[in-house]
């Protein structure tokens, strides 16, 4: 069983879950005084960890700092704080009081006649300390940091003026931001800019991951995003969520503990999976060698790769260990069927990964393959040619596992009448999954795995870098040779996706950190792939 911290870490909750399980720990008699206090006190101690610079005089931070006491005329920086008319307002002046006490520079900017009463004693408090308080944006002075505390997950509607157009003020300031729980203007669930919304540097999510933070739209507005944990019961988490399909974080320790790894002592090569890539065209060849390179990458046992007879001999020079079969072609150079060599049937293979490469002449082999009753991953002209088939009457028919990485333009494609993949990805993901049965990828800057029963895994971080032709391919063999490895096991294939997806991206982020973001690459990023491992 995995420790709290790592249950914690995996959970993504929408604002009205997150809600429920705040009723919860309240109701079994924590006062929301004491948890604002709490979670204020972290926020406060984090921001001082963070922000060292703040102290502008000649004290260094040891490393175990607790508060320190810096003597008002040392002139620490100014700190600006944004208080809005619910608790993470609350959570605000909390943040600001425990500041000035230690001798930081702050004033308040509270725009709002009503507060909530927790609100409201605390903005008193305050002001009774004589901590400068502003109503408009025009008064506010110089600062060197801004704390947003106007909205968290509270926020129910689009922000309108006074508030809209101080927000977008704030933002022109070009000061560092770190929000409270959420940039304030943020949907909580889908991401979604509610009108305008703060530009964060950083954001503390309290307590539990909110699903905002894994909606691409959302990611210029979260800036680096951190979970402040402050001892949520997990049996509280499990209370709320039990009924519901989990949608989670995967994590190093979950990705790590699905791959293949370690070895039995004793095995053979088709112990370890024999995977068939049907993939490439006289006009896209090096599609088929990135995803043989994917797959390679794998460890799967046995590599098998059907491509048009004219590309064989490519294929062999680069991938010597693959069983390379050369297949009739269209005049267009496409593959036209599958022709396997005598003895071999299809069914000695533990997965078929089918579309990398392919063109849209190769509907016959796209068609043999979806024929057939083994775990298929379909990518690139292979969801192209399954959308021109019609994806969810084609994959109904199957039995065996399916699984579709389409990126945004394909799942469109294979999915028209879904409609909200630009602003609900999750959802989109989720019902794509339940209608066509199969586990569905889509592919973004927070690539989302959803299955049929609506569970999904989220792959929580990722780099731009990987924005190139060819990355794709790359994934679908590396999957690829996950599947065929996994096919004796009994792992949820959604967590085989999401580990594929992880690894993925993790040796995009290692390139890119020693290659910068132009230097990965799909060749590169298959290089890459075994240094996430060691
Ligand atoms: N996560 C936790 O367990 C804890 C959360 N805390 C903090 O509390 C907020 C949530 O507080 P809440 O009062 O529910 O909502 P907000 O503070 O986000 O504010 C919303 C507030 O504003 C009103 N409102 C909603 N939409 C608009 C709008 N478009 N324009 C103007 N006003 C709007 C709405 O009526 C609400 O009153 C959470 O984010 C944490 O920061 C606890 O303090 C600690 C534990
Ligand atoms: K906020």
């Amino acid at each position: 069983m995995e420790d709290r911290q790592e249950q914690i870490s995996q959970v993504v909750v929408t604002a009205g879950q997150m809600r429920d399980i705040e009723k919860r720990i309240f109701a079994a008699g924590m006062p929301v005084v004491a948890l604002m206090e709490k979670v204020a006190g972290l926020i406060a101690r984090r921001i001082l960890e963070i922000s060292p610079t703040l102290l502008q005089n000649t004290f260094s931070i040891p490393a175990n700092t607790r508060f320190l006491r810096v003597s008002p005329q040392a002139g620490g920086s100014r700190i600006g704080i944004l208080v809005g008319p619910g608790h993470n307002g609350g959570d605000a002046l909390v943040v600001a009081r425990e500041l000035h006490f230690r001798g930081y520079e702050v004033w308040i900017y509270s725009p709002f006649s009503q507060l909530k009463e927790l609100t409201s004693q605390h903005l008193q408090y305050a002001q009774s300390l004589g901590i400068p308080i502003y109503q408009t944006v025009g008064q506010l002075p110089d600062s060197d940091l801004l704390i947003d505390g106007l909205f968290g997950f509270g926020l129910e509607r689009n922000l309108t003026d006074p508030i809209a157009s101080a927000i977008n003020q704030l933002n022109e300031l070009s000061v560092p931001i770190y929000s409270i729980d959420l940039p304030s203007g943020l949907h909580t669930d889908t991401g979604v800019v509610l009108g305008t919304a703060i530009r964060a540097t950083r954001t503390f999510c309290l307590g539990l991951w909110k699903l905002a933070f894994f909606q691409d739209q959302a990611l210029e507005y979260l800036g680096k995003a951190e979970l402040i944990d402050f001892d949520i019961p997990l049996a509280d988490v499990e209370a709320v969520l039990k009924d519901v399909p989990r949608i989670k974080r995967i994590t190093a320790t979950k990705a790590l503990a699905t791959l293949p790894l370690p070895r039995p002592a004793v095995t053979h090569k088709y112990k370890e999976g024999h995977l068939l890539l049907i993939c490439g065209s006289r006009r896209y060849a090096g599609g088929s060698i990135l995803t043989g390179l994917g797959a390679r990458a794998s460890g799967v046992g046995m590599l098998s790769i059907a491509v048009p007879e004219s590309l064989k001999s490519i294929l062999v020079s680069h991938l010597p260990e693959a069983l390379i079969v050369g297949c009739p072609e269209t005049e267009t150079g496409a593959n036209a069927h599958l022709q396997l060599p005598e003895n071999t049937d299809l069914s000695s293979f533990n997965a078929i990964a089918c579309g990398p490469g392919l063109t849209r002449d190769a509907t016959p082999i796209v068609q043999e393959a979806i024929a057939v009753d083994r775990p298929l991953i379909l990518d690139a002209d292979g969801l192209n040619i399954l959308a021109q088939m019609g994806a969810i009457a084609t994959l109904k028919k199957r039995q065996a596992v399916t699984i579709l990485t389409p990126h945004t333009g394909e799942f469109q494609r294979l999915f028209p009448d879904i409609a909200n993949a630009k602003y609900d990805r999750v959802k989109a993901v989720q019902a794509a999954a339940g209608q066509s049965g199969a586990v569905v990828l889509l592919k973004g800057a927070r690539t989302a795995i959803a299955n049929p029963q609506g569970g999904v895994w989220i792959v929580p971080e990722s780099t731009p870098a990987l924005a190139r032709g060819g990355s794709g391919d790359v994934l679908t063999g590396l999957l690829g040779g996950l599947l065929a490895q996994a096919a004796t096991k009994q792992i949820p294939v959604e967590d085989i996706v999401a580990t594929a997806a992880w690894w993925h991206s993790q040796a995009g982020i290692i390139a890119a950190q020693e290659r910068t973001e132009l230097g990965v690459d799909a060749f590169t990023l298959t290089q890459y792939l075994l240094k996430v491992l060691t």
